[in-house]
């Protein structure tokens, strides 16, 4: 879809954050993920998981490098303290903790797997913004990836699958603390954007729109 420019489209805009801004200026593809049929099929506790889980452990691994970046190129304390408590709490348990317990209930860890093209394409994306080192860059793919996944689990309606599975992967990406975490990316977005050229401001919109493409393009290779 396109939208005007921020500056123009702020200015009758019902809610002028810059983050609405890009996820408005990302539609159609945005809905498409936050609805997507892999993610219902999550939430009804009937997706083909295994393959999903393999390919995400290999995203979350450029993910969390990324993370790493983001620590390292804001430009303030309270946001490298807000990155590395994430990173630190969330991804370490989750990783340490989820991935080996549900890839080993699905049947064990696998060889090493080859990563489908758009995994490649998700990691080349995350390691381009890694190396650039241009911190509004960085938190818009990760605001993209947390954000994205927060939609559609906070459409979840109780009760959720009994399978562990499921039901973790769901509330990994919902709640308060989660809520909290997408919060903090949006406010970043909304604190450096409006303050960038236009140039500026439409370089972090592709990325945006590239990282929420390649969402849908992700839960569309899980669904095959
Ligand atoms: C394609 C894809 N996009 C977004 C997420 C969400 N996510 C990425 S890393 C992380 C924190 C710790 O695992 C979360 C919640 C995902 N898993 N896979």
């Amino acid at each position: 879809m396109t939208t005007a420019m921020y500056d123009e489209w702020r200015t009758t805009a019902a809610e002028p954050r810059f983050s609405e801004w890009l996820r408005l200026s990302s539609e159609p593809d945005w809905t498409e993920v936050v609805t997507h049929p892999f993610a219902s099929a999550i939430v009804r506790g009937d997706a083909d998981m295994y393959r999903y889980l393999v390919q995400d452990f290999q995203f979350v691994d450029a993910f969390t490098a990324l993370l790493g970046a983001a620590v390292a190129a804001a430009n303030s304390f309270g946001s490298r303290v807000a990155v590395g408590r994430f990173l630190g709490m969330t991804v370490a348990d989750t990783e340490a903790g989820y991935f080996a317990r549900a890839l080993a209930a699905l049947g064990g860890e696998p060889d090493p797997v080859p990563p489908e093209p758009v995994t490649e394409e998700f990691r080349s994306l995350m390691d381009e913004v890694r190396r650039g080192q241009e911190y509004p860059l960085i938190v818009a793919v990760l605001c993209v990836a947390e954000w994205s996944y927060l939609g559609w689990a906070s459409r979840v309606r109780e009760p959720l699958p009994d399978d562990f599975v499921y039901r973790e992967w769901i509330d990994l990406h919902s709640g308060p603390e989660f809520e909290g975490w997408v919060g903090f990316l949006r406010r970043e977005l909304d604190r450096l954007g409006p303050g960038l050229d236009e140039a500026g401001q439409g370089r972090v919109l592709d990325v945006f729109r590239r990282a929420t493409r390649l969402e849908r393009r992700f839960f569309d290779m899980a669904a095959a």
